[in-house]
């Protein structure tokens, strides 16, 4: 960590995503005078010395929206790096509460669709929040197929039965014609169940398919820009802090960082550790998947570290374990 940034301070934030019986979200709009003025965010605020993150959200909801309310199950914890603080936003649904919610602090509202999220102009920590309630928290990466095309094609489609909603097409050392085919299958199948497709790697396949691109580590820094045009996703893996970065810089929509803990497809390479990944996370707001090691039951430490799910090629391929996702 460099001195700076050691000497800052650390501030706890809670805040709420208040839903409505229409599923819409409440926004409100930071005053003048605050960091990031004008910019809306989640209700909510600084937890007090000795306050619990609960009795905090419920204050600060009745101080600035006179509401009542009950916290809901940990959506994702933030942790970001400001240019005077360490910030972690610990973010809690709330759909209980009793009132109705006005600016009571001078703040303006805004009931928000789900669709409509992203138009609102946020704090960079909130956009891994955002993300975490539009986008899936699992990110299936494809095994190798053996020889069986027709078994590997089972198996996704299992995956895809168990509620897989975001798959990377991956199989480094195929023979390309066979890969194409079966990339071509697959991605049919995907579409198939609603699910979205990356390819790994290829570029031109990726078009093909009218897919999106996951990009290799190497890939992402030889890009200067996005291979993809908005609305078709591209993502990264990612292994460095440089990677992050770079990753952000060219508008990928997510990146994969790991290995979280070690993994059998990658002997002798030790994980980072959770530490290190909600520390590398502090950098960039760009939405992460933890890779390495890990499955569904690790979701909710995951999202402790701000991640905004997992990763996995064994523990989400149903051939390999077979546990429909919780
Ligand atoms: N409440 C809230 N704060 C957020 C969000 N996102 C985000 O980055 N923050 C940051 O968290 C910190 C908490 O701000 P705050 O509103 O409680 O406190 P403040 O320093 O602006 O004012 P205050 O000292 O008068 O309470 C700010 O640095 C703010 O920018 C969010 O969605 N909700």
């Amino acid at each position: 960590m460099a001195d700076s940034e050691s000497r800052m301070r650390t501030v706890d934030v809670v805040a709420a995503v208040i839903r409505d019986a229409r599923g819409r979200v409440l926004l409100t709009r930071r005053t003048e005078g605050k960091d990031f003025a004008g910019r809306w965010e989640f209700p909510g605020g600084k937890r007090k010395r000795g306050e619990s993150p609960e009795d905090a959200l419920v204050r600060e909801l009745r101080e600035e929206l006179g509401i009542e309310a009950e916290p809901g199950p940990h959506l994702i914890t933030v942790p970001q790096l400001y240019p005077d603080k360490h910030l972690y936003l610990d973010v809690r649904a709330v759909v209980d509460w009793h009132g109705s919610p006005r600016g009571r602090e001078q703040q303006a509202m805004a009931w928000v669709t789900m669709e409509k999220l992203a138009r609102y102009t946020m704090p960079p920590a909130d956009l891994p929040v955002v993300a975490a309630l539009q986008q899936p928290a699992h990110y299936l990466v494809t095994p190798t197929p053996g020889e069986d095309d027709a078994s590997w094609l089972e198996a996704l489609d299992a995956a895809l039965a168990g509620g897989v909603q975001r798959v990377q097409l991956r199989a480094p050392g195929l023979d390309p014609a066979r890969w194409q085919r079966l990339a071509t299958a697959a991605a049919k199948r995907c579409r198939k169940a609603g699910a979205e497709v990356l390819v790994n790697g290829g570029v031109e396949l990726a078009r093909t398919l009218a897919s999106g691109i996951h990009l290799t580590a190497a890939q992402l820094l030889a890009n200067k820009r996005r291979p993809l045009p908005a609305g078709q996703r591209v993502g990264a893996s990612c292994h460095t802090l440089e990677e992050l970065r770079h990753a952000q810089a060219i508008g990928c929509d997510f990146a994969v960082l790991g290995p979280v803990k070690p993994t059998a497809s990658h002997p002798g390479v030790d994980g980072i550790g959770w530490d290190r990944f909600a520390s590398l996370r502090k950098h960039v707001s760009l939405p992460l998947y933890a890779i390495g090691g890990l499955g569904p039951d690790d979701l909710a430490e995951a999202r402790r570290h701000g991640a905004q799910g997992i990763a996995a090629i064994t523990a989400l391929w149903p051939a390999l374990t077979p546990t429909p996702l919780p």
